[in-house]
């Protein structure tokens, strides 16, 4: 489900959409993930461009919206035609399924937002009639309203009071990180010194543990590089630091032109093993066909968690501190390429070594004798 946000009147809308593959193929669990948000009311319609219309008009009541019903498309006062602004933002859906509401039948009429702090626009008082739409607005502030807790992630907030441990998940949109800035804050907020916040969903946090997938420099930042998020910076904060961190150098920091958001957004800064320390911005992924012609291209952030690594990926990498699962080896070769990633065997941790294991034509044994005998020479 994606999250937009709508301006109506002076406030802010947020709008769910279901632009996701898998709620348009499932249209129902667009409407069962945000009933269940205390104060969200779905809207369906038929057609994208039923909801554009819709939403062409640019104002939306929101303050009471569950005191209305949606007639012709249009959100209509079942009581009276109260335009005060009390209650939470509600977060309105919209999606291209067919739940048996009305079409419009006519073209939408523009109904007022009233904002709670905000005295209603005069030409607005006695009527829910706005003369003109009002405009998107690309960047949306944060809610200013708190944020009333479904059941479940009450449910998981009281565990984490009660200091138990809790595992959370679900599909997207669900509300996990809504949860967790709430565990958060309840932890303390983020400069607690008792909170350590590691990386949610595959976002890079600071400290989180990752691997640059490009090259970048030769022999020294390359596909493979292990290395520790340390902060997030801007390119201009980094030039004032250091110079030589903002700097352009072999495509690594080289901002592509067209991408204007690059130099005001905050990148992740990667202290390496090798002690290099480097912001990593953007990079280029393409995929070329045989005749070297471009078929897709792919813009990312080369990094990948990478709090453990394959075997195979391992190789060439030298790692201070390894502890290596043998468990499931399956090629000659495999368990020494592994073992012999650490640079001392006091940082070297083996688990699941089997001597015996050589009834599938690996003898790992041998492997780890050459790996001990690779240490003593060292
Ligand atoms: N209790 C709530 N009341 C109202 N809105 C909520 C609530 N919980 C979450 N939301 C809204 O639902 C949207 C999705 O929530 P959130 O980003 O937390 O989901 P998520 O599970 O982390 O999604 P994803 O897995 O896609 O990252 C957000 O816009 C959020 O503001």
């Amino acid at each position: 489900m994606v999250l937009k946000y709508i301006q109506a009147g002076k406030r802010q809308v947020p709008l769910f959409t279901s632009d996701s593959l898998h709620l348009k193929a499932n249209p129902c669990q667009c409407k069962d993930k945000v009933s269940r948000f205390p104060g969200a009311v779905h809207k369906s319609f038929r057609s994208r461009k039923e909801a554009q219309d819709w939403l062409a008009c640019g104002w939306i009541f929101t303050a009471t919206l569950l005191d209305f019903e949606f007639e012709h498309g249009l959100p209509h006062s079942k009581a009276s035609a109260s335009t005060s602004g009390s209650g939470p933002q509600t977060p309105i859906v919209i999606s291209d399924d067919e739940d048996g509401l009305p079409k419009p039948s006519r073209k939408p009429t523009p109904i007022i937002v009233l904002d709670d702090d905000d005295e209603p626009p005069s030409a607005a008082k006695n009527s829910h009639v706005a003369a003109e739409p009002a405009a998107l607005d690309p960047v949306p502030p944060k809610p200013k309203t708190a944020i009333v807790l479904s059941p479940e992630q009450q449910t998981v907030l009281n565990a984490v009071r009660a200091e138990k441990n809790v595992f959370f998940t679900g599909s997207a949109g669900t509300g996990k990180s809504v949860l967790l800035r709430e565990i958060i804050d309840h932890c303390g907020g983020r400069e607690s010194e008792t909170l350590a916040i590691t990386a949610t969903t595959g976002i890079a946090a600071v400290g989180a543990q990752v691997m640059l997938i490009k090259n970048l420099v030769q022999g020294q930042l390359v596909n493979g590089s292990i290395g520790k998020v340390v902060k997030f910076s801007t390119l201009s904060e980094l030039a004032q630091d250091d110079p030589a961190m903002g700097e352009e150098k072999d495509g690594v920091f080289r901002p592509d032109s067209n991408r204007s958001s690059l130099p005001s957004r905050a990148w992740p800064v990667v202290k390496f093993i090798n002690g290099v320390e480097r912001v990593i911005t953007p990079a280029d992924f393409e995929i070329n066909n045989a005749e070297g012609k471009m078929e897709a291209r792919r813009v990312q952030v080369p990094l990948i968690l990478a709090w453990a690594l394959s075997v195979h990926k391992s190789q060439g990498q030298t790692l201070e501190r390894v502890k290596v699962d043998l468990r499931r080896t399956f090629e000659k070769g495999q368990a020494y390429v592994a073992i012999s990633r650490a640079t001392t065997l006091e940082h070297l941790q083996i688990l699941n070594f089997e001597p015996t294991k050589d009834d599938d034509g690996f003898d790992d044994e041998m492997d780890c004798e050459d790996a001990i005998r690779y240490y003593h020479d060292f």
